[in-house]
């Protein structure tokens, strides 16, 4: 029997995987869909045209970013539901307006017109009855050091240039997003407490909790 159906989770659940820069979205996204045999759904960061200029310089590029980025996911998120589900997602769609656009806005890198056009992009896009909501969004959290450890390990140019500072403001940033988001269920893991890298068996316990978390929430709903 393969995890999926041992812990009961439906063939066409959509998972997305939410959390700051460097956290193991993109790992626990692989890991997740080979446990479940599901699709992944990746956001594109070597071929995207506009990240280096952007790190490069925020003021410059923060507009064309955000919308590229929305545009990008909005069409991920079409080919989810017209494969009728069976994916996991890195990054919501979400963390866009939640985190990233309104950082800047914030920090003065997006005007104020450009964050209300972009705003109401993602108002018109998203927020609407017809867009559907993950069933779950597993949230992956850890300490700041850690997190920075992660992303100079991995070592993207782009984002080693970046100070510090950047990582820290983030990551507070997402902790109080997460603790107001209410778009879909809310499943958190502490990245302290397992290991995909190098120990394979920390997938079970991982889609055993997933298993049960939306048995839950379906008995909530009911
Ligand atoms: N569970 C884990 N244990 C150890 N290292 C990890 C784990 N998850 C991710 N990493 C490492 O951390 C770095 C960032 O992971 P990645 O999945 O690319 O993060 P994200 O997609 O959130 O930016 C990579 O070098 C990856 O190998
Ligand atoms: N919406 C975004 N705005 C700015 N930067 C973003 C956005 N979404 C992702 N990014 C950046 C952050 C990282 O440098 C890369 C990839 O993200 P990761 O969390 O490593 O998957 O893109």
């Amino acid at each position: 029997m393969n995890l999926r159906t041992k812990y009961g989770i439906p063939n066409n659940a959509v998972i997305t995987i939410a959390g700051t820069v460097g956290v193991g979205k993109s790992t626990m996204t692989n890991g997740l869909a080979n446990a479940l045999g599901f699709r992944t759904s990746f956001e594109k960061v070597d071929t995207n045209p506009y990240l280096d200029k952007f790190y490069q310089d925020f003021k410059s590029w923060s507009f064309h970013l955000q919308v590229y980025f929305l545009a990008e996911r909005f069409k991920e998120q079409k080919k989810i539901f017209e494969y009728g589900g069976g994916f996991i997602q890195d990054r919501s769609i979400y963390e866009d307006t939640g985190i990233f656009a309104r950082m800047h806005y914030e920090k003065g890198n997006m005007s104020e017109i450009d964050y209300e056009t972009y705003t109401s992009l993602f108002d018109a896009m998203v927020m609407t009855p017809y867009f559907p909501h993950p069933d779950l969004l597993i949230y992956l959290e850890g300490s700041i050091d850690h997190i920075v450890d992660r992303i100079r390990e991995r070592g993207r140019p782009m984002e080693q240039q970046t100070p510090v500072a950047y990582w820290e403001e983030m990551h507070e940033r997402y902790e109080n997003w997460i603790n107001s988001f209410n778009a879909c269920p809310v499943l958190r893991l502490d990245i302290s407490e397992y290991d995909l890298v190098n120990d394979q068996n920390s997938i079970e316990p991982i889609v055993e909790r997933i298993g049960y978390f939306i048995e839950q929430t379906r008995m909530l709903k009911s």
